[in-house]
């Protein structure tokens, strides 16, 4: 994990004309990095302070080839991440009495969608007029972080924002968008933000790790037919990430999806 983070560190020190071959051209390239250090963009009146290296690394690997030990580190560390994402999901499924068969069939993990991103978040002058991450919840169904020791990640909670810094040494799991969606509400997808400070450096890696892009992620049946309904829209993953990252470049619509311009985490209701 140390590896992970050191490693990724280095990314961001590698020279401009390295990085640039990287930077974000569109929403959806499979290796993409830049910096949010923006003031005042569209709705928000505070600065966004982070750079970011944002990789697809399942099923299709991609990675730039330096620093010299990241396609290494990041092969190993997703790897084994996606391992543990997918005992995860099945202990849940298993707690909801859902059929192994029938999980495997509909979120298709052999071929699951994994994102890895990399976030520097530099000392900041003025922290509290900018923040890290804004507010926001995970795609896919669980997200894995880990960070160099410096604190920054706050959860919400009933209104209010927690300090949630996970030890060092140990992976932070955060319930995310896709396991509320198929659990029809009972995982709630975890609310959270970065914030920054004006002394250290702080790197987080956080690992997404959802469901096929081709599976089509709704409230799982034999939760619908026991609650009597379900309470969300299902959804092709991949169109759902679109969706969303499109909603991430103009900063307003975390998680709006395009049905009918509504939220597919707002609660769905037939009648
Ligand atoms: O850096 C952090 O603590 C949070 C990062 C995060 O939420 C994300 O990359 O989605
Ligand atoms: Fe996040």
């Amino acid at each position: 994990m140390s590896a992970t983070v050191t490693t990724a560190r280095e990314f961001f020190s590698l020279p401009d004309h390295e990085k640039k071959k990287y930077e974000a051209k569109s929403a959806s390239d499979p290796i993409k990095c830049g910096n949010f250090n923006v003031t005042n963009n569209s709705n928000q009146n505070f600065t966004l302070w982070r750079d970011y290296l944002n990789l697809y690394v399942h099923p299709y690997f991609h990675c730039p080839n330096k620093p010299q030990l990241l396609r290494e580190v990041v092969l190993e560390y997703t790897e084994r991440t996606r391992k543990l994402a997918r005992k995860l999901v099945e202990s849940v499924s298993e707690s909801l009495d859902l059929e192994q068969h029938y999980v495997d069939q509909v979120l298709n993990l052999d071929s699951s969608f994994q994102l890895f991103a990399a976030n520097l978040y530099p000392p900041c002058p003025q922290p509290d007029q900018a923040i890290g991450i804004p507010p926001h919840t995970d795609p896919g169904l669980f997200t894995f972080l880990i960070h160099n020791g410096v604190a920054g990640l706050q959860i919400e909670h009933g209104g209010q924002w927690f300090n949630a810094d996970s030890p060092p040494g140990s992976i932070l799991v955060n319930a995310a968008e896709q396991l509320q969606i198929f659990t029809n509400g009972r995982c709630k997808s975890v609310r959270h933000r970065a914030v920054v400070n004006d002394k250290r450096e702080r790197i987080s890696i956080v690992v997404a790790n959802g469901p096929a892009g081709d599976a089509v992620v709704g409230p799982a049946a034999a939760l619908v037919r026991k609650d009597g309904r379900a309470i969300y829209l299902p959804m092709k993953y991949e169109e759902y990430v679109e969706a969303r990252m499109h909603g991430l470049v103009k900063e307003a619509q975390l998680t709006k999806s395009r049905l009918h311009g509504k939220s597919i985490l707002d609660e769905h209701v037939d009648n």
